[in-house]
């Protein structure tokens, strides 16, 4: 289903922090960078997204107006995975799986269910995580769990606020890799927030970049990435160079 945000404005009282986003229709099967610096309002748009945050505007997925989907749609339909990690309690990994599972796979028979779950501790590499305590797992290894919880579900979109911030390089990759094939495989969306501008170059078809509270570029990444969006929305000097391998990558010269 194709995302399409029309003027989206979302304030916190009195505050506006972002006005009139307009994003056009963002075609499925793609994975969305949305950038910006701190505070730019990115988690903001994702919680209201998700049904958190109330916003003015319309933004559809497919022909669902967000704000009128039911509970039972947005669960569903969407894959939210937020900013912060999940909580440490004595449930075994494999148990908060199976929570995220249970509501959306009833249909299913318990074996059906259990073979996609440990599909999807297969596809992150972490079925050596299934039978640990969330309270004995590293920071980094609850954010997979976390991921693990979306990807059990193959929602239609994606709501991803940074979710490898806790991560090494290798899972970094390994994160990224899985998002990209799932949302090709079931021509679902992402929207993935995020810091690190290579792996939007790398993993991502689109970028939607946010500055002072509205949206400042949105279009290829290569394209919407220059030095002159990048000097506004981070106040860096900063080029987009191509690596040995043939791919962008930017290089940082110095804060503005
Ligand atoms: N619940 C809230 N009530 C009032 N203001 C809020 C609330 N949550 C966030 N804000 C403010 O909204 C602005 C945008 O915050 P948001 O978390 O969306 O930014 P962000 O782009 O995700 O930042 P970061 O990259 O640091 O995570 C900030 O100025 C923040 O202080």
């Amino acid at each position: 289903m194709n995302l399409n945000l029309d003027q989206i404005s979302i304030s916190y009282g009195k505050t506006k922090i972002l006005s009139d986003i307009t994003t056009g229709s963002l075609q499925k099967g793609n994975v969305i960078a949305l950038l910006g610096s701190n505070g730019a309002g990115k988690s903001t748009l994702v919680k209201a997204l998700a049904g958190l945050v109330p916003y003015q505007g319309k933004a559809s997925l497919g022909d669902l107006e967000f704000a009128q989907m039911t509970q039972e749609q947005r669960l569903a339909l969407i894959g939210y995975v937020p900013q912060t990690l999940p909580q440490a309690s004595s449930l075994l990994a494999y148990e908060v799986v199976k929570s995220a599972a249970n509501s959306l796979l009833k249909s299913q028979s318990v074996s059906a269910m259990e073979e996609a779950i440990e599909e999807v501790f297969q596809k992150l590499k972490i079925s050596h995580l299934a039978l640990l305590p969330m309270h004995k797992l590293s920071g980094g290894q609850k954010q997979m769990v976390s991921l693990a919880q979306a990807i059990v579900r193959q929602p239609e979109l994606y709501l991803l606020d940074e979710p490898t911030s806790a991560l090494d390089l290798n899972w970094q990759i390994q994160v990224l890799e899985t998002v990209r094939n799932e949302v090709k495989k079931n021509q679902s969306t992402a929207v993935l927030v995020c810091h690190d501008i290579n792996l939007a170059l790398r993993y991502c078809d689109h970028i939607l970049l946010l500055n002072q509270g509205q949206l400042l570029s949105s279009g290829l990444p290569k394209e919407c990435l220059t030095p002159d969006t990048l000097a506004k929305a981070y106040q860096v000097s900063a080029r987009v160079e191509t690596c040995s391998l043939g791919r962008p990558m930017i290089l940082v010269d110095h804060a503005l």
